[in-house]
């Protein structure tokens, strides 16, 4: 790449506070070119809110090098309606999802290297009447990816996880051989490809409490996980499990672990939370193109008051813009 990484950032839910990073982000010098997937007017109210000036151009390549001397490109994506921070507004979810299609195209295209998100409501989505899980799930549905896979970067420690947004009534019958095996292949093949760790040690948790204490509380681990890591092991994967979820962060696995692999989102997420929230990135592994993306919601609560803090958005930048340069200097 004889070029700065060209990112990408769709600001998200328009009530919520992804507004407010993109304001912030204008002020705040990164090494790469950005542009904004946003409503133009919400922008300027969100920065004449928040009493921090504003300058904004419309995106024309080439853009120059993000300053962080207060102004941003802006690729307009308008809403429907006005914009009120904290309000959500059914009306505005079609701004959304359409933000998310024009980053997603623009790297398909070639005219950006990743996209990185703000973060979106998948409840007002919903409503709105889109079928709607999570930008992981949507990313795989519009690049006709068969699967993926979520995983979460802070605090020290990558946690994958093996389901993302299910009910946990659902989360059993998900984990399947093939949807397991299909995980654990793509996060080898990443960990390698991408974050450069040629022999990755990935710790794999149970799916019952004790792991599933020899099949008395719960056979999922004998009927499917311990297989599919016996048949990876043998492929020449180091995996380490099925492990006891309320155990498998100690500091000592930390130590070891490249990655570990939780069976269902709140299973590995609220650890990784508790240590990194608000500094994290979450990644898709498997797309065809780089995604990262805050670790955090939407957040109406604090939306427009100046209390949204940026660390997790220059996380999800930083980390975009190093697997861009990973993906330059991997051989063909
Ligand atoms: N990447 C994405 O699109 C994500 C979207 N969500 C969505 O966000 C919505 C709200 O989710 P919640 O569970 O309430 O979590 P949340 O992360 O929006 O809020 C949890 C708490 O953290 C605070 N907080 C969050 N980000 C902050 C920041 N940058 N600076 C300072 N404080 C911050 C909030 O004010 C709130 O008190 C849901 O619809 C959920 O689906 C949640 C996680 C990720
Ligand atoms: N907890 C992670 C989350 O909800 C974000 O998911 P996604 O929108 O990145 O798929």
């Amino acid at each position: 790449m004889n070029h700065l990484p060209r990112i990408a950032v769709t600001a998200g839910e328009p009530a919520g506070i992804g507004l407010d990073l993109c304001v912030q982000l204008a002020h705040t010098p990164v090494p790469a070119t950005l542009v904004i997937l946003a409503d133009p007017n919400a922008l300027r109210a969100r920065a004449a809110q928040l009493g921090l000036a504003l300058t904004l151009h419309p995106y024309v390549s080439p853009v120059p090098a993000h300053a962080g001397d207060g102004q941003l490109y802006v690729l307009p994506v308008e809403t429907a309606e006005p914009v009120v921070a904290g309000t959500l507004n059914v009306r505005n979810s079609a701004a959304v999802l359409s933000m998310l299609d024009h980053a997603l195209s623009g790297c398909q295209s070639g005219a950006f290297d990743a996209m990185v998100t703000a973060p979106v409501h998948k409840g007002i989505i919903n409503e709105a009447g889109f079928a709607f899980t999570g930008h992981t799930e949507y990313l795989a549905e519009q690049t006709a990816t068969a699967q993926v896979v979520m995983m979460l970067v802070g605090g020290g420690m990558r946690v994958a996880l093996a389901t993302t947004h299910l009910p946990l009534t659902q989360v059993s019958a998900a984990i399947t051989p093939h949807a397991l095996t299909t995980t654990l292949r793509i996060l080898h093949q990443d960990l390698v490809q991408k974050f450069a760790i040629s022999h990755p040690t990935i710790y794999v948790a149970g799916l019952n409490p004790h792991a599933g204490e020899g099949g008395y509380l719960g056979r999922e681990e004998i009927d499917t996980i311990q297989p599919v890591l016996d048949q990876l092991r043998a492929e020449g994967m180091q995996l380490i499990g099925p492990l006891p979820a309320d155990t498998m962060f100690s500091q000592k696995n930390l130590a070891q672990a490249d990655a570990f692999l939780a069976m269902y989102h709140d299973q590995g997420l609220t650890v990784l939370k508790y240590a990194s929230f608000g500094e994290g990135v979450n990644v898709t592994l498997g797309l065809p193109i780089i995604r990262t993306s805050v670790d955090h919601g939407t957040a109406l609560d604090i939306a427009g008051s100046g209390q949204a803090t940026l660390g997790s958005m220059l996380s999800a930048i930083q980390l975009a813009i190093d697997l861009c340069q990973s993906q330059q200097a991997r051989p063909l």
